[in-house]
């Protein structure tokens, strides 16, 4: 054997140290890589063996790089007075260490750099399009217009309040206005512009039939409502009783979020007769407004922003462009990671309940509400224990996750949703892409049953990255599926990070440290620039550089590139 080709088989085995445990005493911590590996799913294991380390990788690692210099000071001892050969694989093999080493110190710059720049964007809070409001807590406060939606829990009403005016950019946001892309004019106004302007408020009016008349038993049988509630949502007195008085009444809130409803103000009065109630709505009225209502006479009221309209009217009259399906599709992602983080799972994510406005760009802007149904328990965890059919699974079983909407009720089972409105999100891009949504009546699969093959396939103009990112959110088992983050980060970087990623391995990740660095200077430099920090892209671009994880990013540009391999590989048999 030569010298040259001793040294690189001894910077092979200084590799294969780390990658594999081919080494009696690595073989155990090599097996658990595995068995991660495996755990991951079948795509994980074809892919590049490092594409896809679990985040236990750096620990392993860093005992394997132990392990290799343990061996590589015995192995010295041993052959330092061998021959030259074994010196020379024995060098080499010291060097393949110092190339662990050297990724080592990469990792650890990348993962600093990335909480530089979070630390950055977690400074700058989500904006209120109303200027602070004191009052409210009442009723009277408002004057109510027209129903403008109607759900089987609640009924809502246009609102105005005088002490509260919009701020003077969010008056300038309508529907007809933007669809129609004219600029600002001084033209007349279409009614829904108006009714926007005159009421800025939409006040969710909820029907009361079983909790009683007092405030606490209404605002805890309702409570999961207050959960998108801002801090001043309650008046003071009545947060101060409901969490005196009566422990575990008011449920855990989400901070603020682009893409999250926000609930203003939170009040109960007595239930009033408005438009439409005796047509609509006669058997939920209390006995004072129709002698054969069953409702009870008081009820919860909840004030947030009065938005245009629901993803499901907006698609029933246009198709979005790719791009902008791909960035509705990203909001969805940020708005359930958003609540993941905070220890809240949706549970009922449709299209009628996403509600959505334009940015002055005429981007549509997506906002996640309804949280009736959600789970959001005192110590943040998205499991559930599912021991008896009395535990509620959630709202719209046609959108419920295999993992959920599977399982059977008994001691120890527990339902986990950590990855379940992720899931919801796949199948609502199919209708964001224009098509039926396939766990739909219309196309009819079942997400109890269905298999990943038979989903449909989508329009050949949805970009490939984001096909590739629907086919993953849809995936059965939920451990072979990503989080909304790893999957909002794969469309972040096929949105933005194009050209960073055209020379990316999936293990070295300076090179995307630098890019994130450029990427942070450009939208620090675009909040200054005025409005432009209120752009669905600049949000999106905060938001992704709010949450940057170095662990969640590797496996986002892990998958992106299995993605492209497979896609090219098609292409190629063709
Ligand atoms: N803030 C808002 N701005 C404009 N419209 C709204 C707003 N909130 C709700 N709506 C409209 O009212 C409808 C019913 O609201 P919501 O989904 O919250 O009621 P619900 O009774 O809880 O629904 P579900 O039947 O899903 O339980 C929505 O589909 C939407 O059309």
């Amino acid at each position: 054997m030569s010298v040259k080709h001793a040294i690189s088989r001894g910077l092979e085995l200084g590799r294969s140290v780390f990658q594999l445990g081919l080494l009696k005493s690595g073989g155990r911590l090599a097996a658990k890589l595995r068995a991660d590996r495996f755990r991951a799913g079948p795509s994980v294991r074809t892919a590049q063996p490092q594409a896809f380390l679990p985040s236990r990788y750096r620990y392993y690692r860093t005992s394997l790089k132990g392990l290799a210099a343990q061996l590589q000071s015995a192995g010295f001892r041993r052959f330092a007075g061998g021959s030259p050969r074994n010196r020379a694989v024995f060098l080499a093999f010291g060097l393949g260490v110092g190339l662990i080493e050297q990724q080592l110190e990469d990792d650890r710059k990348s993962a600093s750099t990335c909480q530089e720049i979070q630390a950055v964007f977690r400074k700058k809070k989500f904006q209120s399009p109303f200027k602070p409001f004191t009052s409210g807590y009442k009723l009277e406060d408002y004057i109510l217009g027209n129903q403008i939606g109607k759900g089987s829990n609640a009924a809502v009403y246009e609102a105005a309040a005088q002490f509260a005016p919009p701020k003077q950019s969010a008056r300038k946001c309508s529907l007809v206005q933007i669809k129609e892309g004219e600029v600002e004019t001084e033209a007349p106004r279409s009614l829904t512009c108006c009714s926007l302007r005159n009421f800025p408020f939409a006040i969710k009016m909820m029907w009361n039939f079983g909790a009683g008349s007092s405030s606490e038993a209404i605002l805890k049988s309702m409570s999961q409502e207050l959960v998108p509630a801002g801090p001043h949502a309650l008046k003071q007195e009545k947060e101060e009783i409901t969490l005196d008085g009566h422990f575990g009444v008011l449920p855990k809130r989400v901070s603020a979020h682009p893409n999250v409803i926000r609930v203003y103000r939170a009040f109960t009065a007595d239930v009033p007769l408005l438009p439409g109630a005796q047509e609509e709505y006669p058997d939920v009225l209390p006995p004072r407004l129709n002698p054969t209502g069953l409702g009870n006479n008081r009820t919860l009221f909840l004030v947030m922003k009065n938005y245009p309209c629901t993803l499901r009217q907006y698609l029933e009259m246009s198709t979005p462009s790719r791009r902008q399906g791909t960035l509705m599709v990203l909001q969805l992602l940020e708005g359930i990671d958003h609540l993941c983080r905070e220890g809240v799972a949706h549970r009922d994510l449709k299209s009628d309940n996403v509600l959505l406005e334009f940015d002055s760009d005429g981007c549509p802007r997506l906002v996640i509400s309804d949280f009736g149904c959600c789970l959001a328990q005192s110590d943040s965890s998205l499991q559930l224990p599912f021991n008896s059919i009395w535990v509620s699974k959630g709202g719209n079983a046609s959108l419920m996750a295999p993992e959920v909407a599977t399982a059977v009720p008994g001691c120890g089972v527990v339902l986990d949703y950590s990855k379940a409105d992720a899931w919801a999100v796949g199948a609502i891009s199919y209708e964001i892409f224009g098509q039926q949504n396939p766990f739909y009546r219309a196309v009819g699969l079942e997400s109890r049953n269905y298999q990943e093959k038979q989903l449909p396939p989508l329009p050949s103009s949805v970009p490939a990255d984001v096909q590739f990112v629907i086919r993953l959110l849809l995936r059965r088992n939920p451990n072979k599926r990503p989080t909304a983050r790893v999957a909002a980060n794969m469309l972040h970087l096929s949105l933005w990070g194009r050209k960073a990623l055209a020379n990316q391995d999936s293990v070295g990740m300076r090179k995307l440290a630098d890019w994130l660095l450029c990427q942070s200077a450009v939208v620090l430099l675009k909040g200054c620039q005025g409005p432009s920090g209120n752009k669905v892209e600049a949000e999106l671009q905060r938001s992704f550089l709010a949450n940057l994880e170095l662990e969640d990013l590797r496996t986002a540009v892990g998958f992106l590139l299995y993605g492209r391999e497979q896609s090219q590989a098609c292409v190629l048999s063709v």
